[in-house]
């Protein structure tokens, strides 16, 4: 679904990533793992074109990206939910979810608010209230369904499990897959906690210093201790 050859990403004269090649399967979850700096964030900003200056060639299902600004690129079906997650405080829930319809355009398809009720039954008592009353799970479950509401074929989520308790995380990883095997979804999670990547994914790309360092399935990761102490260790 997507291809990514050669992807360089700087701030101003402040070079970042470093020749990056990644692929993500249709339906599939790949975990971005790599500590703070690493460039995770900037590797999904400049997928989306949001950001960072890049070069290198990004492919959407067999479209190149080049020279497609931001909305563009959502229109055709990539999201992305940022690591602050960006809750409108004084929105309501569904004023929050009803908004992202109008960030994809109209072109593509919505999803009701009654339908992401469905998929993450939490948030039937949550509509009414405000961003600011959220807890910080349920900001990130509110930050997951909107990011689902323009029906992305593509769901970037960034660090979706900071600052969460673990059992919190872990519920909203497994509404993660649920909702990925749901929707037919394909996922990209940059991710420092390997507990909540591991729940939602099957391969790792890991990065260090904005290069990557390791790529394969969980099973091949387990098999690199070290890859955890060197790359990960805080
Ligand atoms: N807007 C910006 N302007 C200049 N430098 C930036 C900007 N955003 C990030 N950087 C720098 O780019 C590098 C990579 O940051 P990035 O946010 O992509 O890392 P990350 O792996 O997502 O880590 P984090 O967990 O801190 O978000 C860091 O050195 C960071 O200081």
């Amino acid at each position: 679904m997507l291809e990514v050859r050669d992807l360089h990403a700087q701030y101003g004269d402040s070079r970042v990533l470093f020749g990056i090649d990644l692929s993500v399967p249709t339906r599939g979850g790949v975990a971005l793992l790599g500590r703070n700096g690493a460039g995770k964030s900037t590797l999904m900003k400049s997928l989306l074109d949001a950001g960072p200056q890049s070069r290198g060639e990004v492919m959407l299902n067999g479209q190149p990206l080049a020279g497609l600004p931001t909305e563009a690129r959502a229109r055709m079906g990539l999201a992305l939910v940022p690591e602050d997650r960006r809750i409108f405080t004084t929105l309501t829930v569904r004023q929050n979810l009803e908004l992202a319809w109008h960030a994809a355009g109209k072109d593509r398809p919505r999803m009701q608010v009654a339908e992401a009720v469905a998929l993450f039954p939490m948030l039937a008592t949550l509509l009414d209230r405000l961003g600011y009353q959220l807890s910080g799970g349920q900001q990130q479950l509110v930050a997951v369904a909107r990011g689902l509401m323009a029906s992305p074929r593509l769901l970037m989520l960034d660090e979706p499990a900071e600052g969460l308790a673990p059992k919190v995380a872990h519920d909203l990883a497994r509404e993660v897959h649920a909702a990925r095997d749901k929707l037919g979804l394909t996922v990209l999670v940059a991710e420092q906690s390997i507990a909540y990547a591991r729940q939602c994914t099957e391969y790792v790309y890991l990065l260090d210093s904005g290069a990557l360092v390791f790529s394969g399935d969980w099973a091949a990761f387990d098999a690199n201790p070290e890859l955890k102490t060197r790359y990960l260790a805080v």
